[in-house]
């Protein structure tokens, strides 16, 4: 489709929009008494009007039923955990029994890496990318360590060569490749936090098998914002956090996969608790830990009903919409975003680099733009402007247009403003 950098196109654009009313059905900051642009659902997604209600739900059964909530509440507390495997499992292509959500993504990533991580003899080194999101770097050291290596030798870290943005595939199989028997995990962000390039999970994870290694993703970025067949993969775990594109509340409970082979397997370690006992049994207080026979298995605590509670709201309506719609209205929005951002460019010679690759079917929501000219003054106005986007250092702005609640007037008003902005200073 050809497009156009006219407030009458995007209009027609949103009249097409199959998703446009879905807009009112989330909460946006103001600034200057109007709506902002929201570019920002991949850190924080914007609140759905529905999620007081879920949050409401739960006070009211704590203040009418206390600790009988757990078994009488609408929803009861005991099993409320167990309402998001379906659901969830159409998001990231995982069998409801392979799904559960609990605690927080680093969190999770640290649990499941005690299951998967177990270096033996030679075999004892992770894969990950170089300047992998800070906590996961953290996080793979500090494992490393726990078991007694130095990151210099059980870190291998892919790279991008010289001078390109993005990592490229057969870079990322010949490295596995390398490190060969000694490769005891391949643990990779699904979608680059930096540039937005989605890798190829399903290439990626055969040839960590290949080698006999174990395969998890990080898909913070990922999950509510591209097709993931977690099952069909053959990943072994992956987990993602869901206050980004599953706009379910600051710092919320993360969502975990755990490929069915390992369910139920003596020879499977893992660190555990009550929460994870068989549900039947929870209560009896025995002796002996009897693992749920699915992932629920690798719950702990309790489950943190209050936080749950948006992201059961949130995760409704993924379900009443489906990824299929939500991935086609991200195709043609970003692909406006690129336009717009193309043509402001040509107009005022500003010397933008997309650092995202061009290609849909490697990239999602996110188009990160590499501002050469131009600096922070230009971020700050923008958000002054009522335009939220973030800032990455050296120079880079994202932008990322969920399809849920962001327009294509909005792409259109936010070249305006990126025009005002650069022709100001
Ligand atoms: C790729 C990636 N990993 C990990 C995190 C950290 O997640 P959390 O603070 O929820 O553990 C984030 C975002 O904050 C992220 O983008
Ligand atoms: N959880 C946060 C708390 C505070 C500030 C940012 C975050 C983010 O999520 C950042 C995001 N992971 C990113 O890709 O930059």
């Amino acid at each position: 489709m050809r497009f156009e950098n006219t407030l009458e196109f995007a209009k027609k654009l949103d009249n097409e929009d199959k998703l446009a009313s879905y807009k009112d059905e989330f909460i946006f900051p103001k600034v200057n008494g109007k709506q902002v642009i929201y570019f920002t659902g991949n850190s924080l997604g914007l609140q759905p009007r529905s999620a007081k209600k879920y949050v409401d739900e739960v006070m009211e059964d704590w203040a009418n039923l206390a600790v009988e909530g757990h078994f009488y509440a609408e929803k009861p507390w005991w099993d409320y955990h167990e309402r998001f495997s379906a659901k969830l499992g159409k998001v990231v292509g995982g069998k409801p029994s392979e799904i559960t959500v609990m605690n927080t993504l680093t969190v999770n990533l640290h649990l499941l890496m005690a299951t998967f991580y177990k270096p033996e003899g030679k075999r004892f080194k992770i894969i990950c990318e170089e300047k992998a999101f800070p906590s996961d770097q953290y996080m793979i050291a500090s494992q490393v360590k726990f078991h007694g290596y130095t990151e210099k030798d059980a870190v291998v870290k892919i790279e991008k060569r010289e001078g390109e943005h993005f990592f490229r595939t057969e870079d990322i199989l010949a490295k596995i490749e390398e490190v060969g028997e000694e490769c005891a995990l391949v643990l990779i962000g699904g979608v680059n936090y930096y540039s937005g390039q989605v890798l190829d999970m399903e290439l990626i994870t055969k040839a960590g098998h290949a080698v006999g290694a174990k395969v998890g993703w990080d898909l913070a970025h990922a999950a509510g914002n591209i097709e993931l067949k977690l099952h069909d993969w053959d990943v072994d775990f992956a987990a993602w956090c869901s206050y980004k594109y599953m706009n379910s509340g600051p710092g919320n409970a993360s969502g975990s996969f755990i490929n069915e082979k390992y369910h139920g397997k003596k020879d499977i370690t893992r660190l555990e608790g009550w929460w994870g006992h068989n549900k039947e049994r929870r209560f009896l207080m025995e002796p002996e830990f009897q693992p749920e026979p699915n992932a629920h298995a690798w719950q702990i605590s309790n489950a943190p009903i209050l936080a749950m509670a948006p992201y059961l709201a949130s995760l409704e309506m993924f379900d009443e919409v489906g990824m299929p719609a939500l991935i086609e209205k991200r195709n043609r929005i970003v692909a406006y975003l690129e336009f717009i951002l193309q043509e402001i460019d040509k107009e005022v010679d500003a010397s933008f680099e997309i650092i995202t690759p061009s290609k849909q079917e490697e990239r999602g929501t996110q188009l990160s733009v590499f501002l050469h000219g131009e600096g922070k003054e230009l971020f700050n106005y923008l958000m002054e402007q009522g335009v939220i986007t973030d800032w990455r250092e050296p120079n880079v702005i994202r932008l990322a247009p969920a399809p849920f609640y962001c327009s294509f007037k909005d792409m259109y008003n936010f070249g305006q403003i990126l025009k005002k902005g650069i022709l100001k200073n």
